[in-house]
């Protein structure tokens, strides 16, 4: 059952259209998933790739397992299908400073970090602490090497990163419309006057993310609703508001255009995407890239130039000579390259970000790629290193009957030879480190990711 006022709504905006859109809601709807090109070999996957999702970069039709390799070594990201056309027009440059600034739990950062090639900064920040971390574990899957991962407000990024980024993704929190088939409990949050009330919290959020973005920058903008309240109608006031002009996106067979007409009949509106159900295989969203002018004034001024750092929140540091000694007899016995750039500490945790960037005071779930952590006299290298590797110096490819004893968290026993820190690789995906004791494979699997494997594949 669609909310009451629902149907009446769109009966009205669309017209004869209406009916099909509104049948489209008792369909069942497409699954989708996005290979990874930052693994090597990507495409070695266990799942059909002969239904492409168009102009989606990396995306296919189709379901993914969570307990299968291919989920746990971060070789494909679930998505929904309409979602993936979101980074595929954002497309950010190896080398560009990006913020995906509503992004948990990790669908288009992900997508993002697969066009950087692991060049350039990314930020990608989530307001809710526990979801988050929830996208700290795909960024940590996905082999990301170039993110940061803040939980902040806007308000706070903002005032820390004035002018700053060549491109900025807000898929914003909206009215979920476009949940309706696949969470039914988005509907209960519907009510006629949702979509205002969304807007206004959308109209703040762009007005801090603003305050981020470079003269010549990119700024797009998302949302998973059909309502032209947060949608065309959210452009408009942009284009009133800011120096910014419409990038018309592409369109290909199910597109749809923009309508000026559910806004200020501003025509650069049609140069705006919007993916309704009925017409694209896809839960439906709405997508829109603007360009900040080159010569814009700085929209930005700085709040405050930094913020104190809050008690208990201990500022980075850089490595102790002992630290230094510890990861780099780990990093030349075991890593193919170590070539890892502006190295810090963070209560004992050792990472190494792509891009030197100050975070002083902001909430950071991670301040670049975890390398691992220090402990008395020895380095444990991080879970989220071994899924950024293709190689090492030791490595061990598992049998199945090890790959499951090795997920489960179970110690193993193994006849290769040498001691110490091993990469462990399944089916030539690398999933994890082991440290090698004998014969025996002590397991660092993370305690709170081990499964019961599902070897089907
Ligand atoms: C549509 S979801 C993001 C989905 C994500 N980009 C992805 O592709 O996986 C919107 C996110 O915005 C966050 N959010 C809610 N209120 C916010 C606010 N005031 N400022 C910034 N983000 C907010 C939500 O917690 C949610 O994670």
């Amino acid at each position: 059952m669609l909310p009451e006022g629902f149907a009446a709504k769109y009966q009205q905006l669309l017209g004869d259209e209406a009916t099909a859109f509104l049948a489209s809601f008792q369909a069942s709807g497409d699954k989708g998933f996005r290979l990874n090109p930052l693994k090597p070999n990507p495409q070695a996957v266990a799942l059909d790739l002969d239904q492409p999702v168009p102009r989606s970069q990396w995306g296919y039709y189709g379901a993914v397992k969570g307990r299968q390799v291919d989920h746990q070594a971060g070789y494909v990201y679930s998505q929904e299908p309409s979602a993936m056309l979101v980074g595929a027009v954002a497309a950010p440059q190896p080398g560009e400073r990006v913020l995906d600034l509503c992004a948990a739990p990790g669908g288009k950062t992900t997508h993002l970090a697969s066009f950087m090639q692991q060049q350039g900064l990314l930020v990608a920040n989530e307001i809710m602490p526990k979801r988050a971390k929830i996208l700290a574990e795909n960024v940590e899957r996905f082999g990301i090497t170039n993110a940061v991962i803040t939980n902040e407000t806007p308000e706070r990024l903002a005032s820390q990163f004035p002018s700053y980024f060549d491109r900025i993704l807000v898929d914003a929190p909206c009215s979920g419309e476009g949940m309706f088939r696949k969470d039914p409990a988005a509907k209960k949050y519907w009510t006629p006057d949702y979509p205002a009330t969304c807007a206004q919290r959308q109209r703040e959020i762009l007005t801090e993310t603003l305050k981020m973005l470079q003269p010549g920058g990119e700024l797009i903008y998302s949302t998973c609703t059909f309502s032209p309240e947060e949608d065309e109608q959210i452009i408009a006031w942009l284009l009133q508001e800011y120096p910014l002009t419409v990038v018309p996106i592409e369109r290909t067979t199910g597109m749809s255009a923009g309508r000026p007409e559910w806004a200020d009949n501003n025509p650069a509106l049609a140069g705006t995407l919007r993916l309704f159900p009925h017409l694209f295989r896809g839960e439906g969203h709405f997508i829109a890239k603007l360009r900040l002018a080159d010569t814009a004034p700085a929209v930005a001024t700085p709040v405050k130039a930094a913020h104190k750092a809050k008690k208990g929140r201990r500022p980075v540091a850089a490595l102790t000579k002992e630290q230094q000694a510890l990861w780099q007899g780990f990093s030349q016995a075991i890593l193919p390259a170590a070539n890892y750039q502006h190295l810090l500490v963070h209560r004992e945790h050792l990472f190494a970000q792509s891009v030197a960037v100050a975070l002083k005071g902001l909430k950071v779930v991670r301040p670049g790629l975890p390398l691992g952590e220090f402990k008395r006299n020895r380095f444990e290298p991080a879970y989220a290193l071994a899924l950024t590797l293709s190689s090492a110096q030791q490595m061990l490819d598992l049998t199945t009957e090890q790959y499951i004893k090795y997920v489960h968290g179970e110690t193993f026993t193994t006849a290769a030879t040498g001691k110490g820190w091993f990469l462990l690789r399944y089916q030539v995906k690398s999933v994890g480190f082991g440290k090698l004791t004998g014969q025996t494979m002590k397991n660092f699997f993370p305690k709170g990711l081990r499964f019961v494997a599902d070897i089907a594949d």
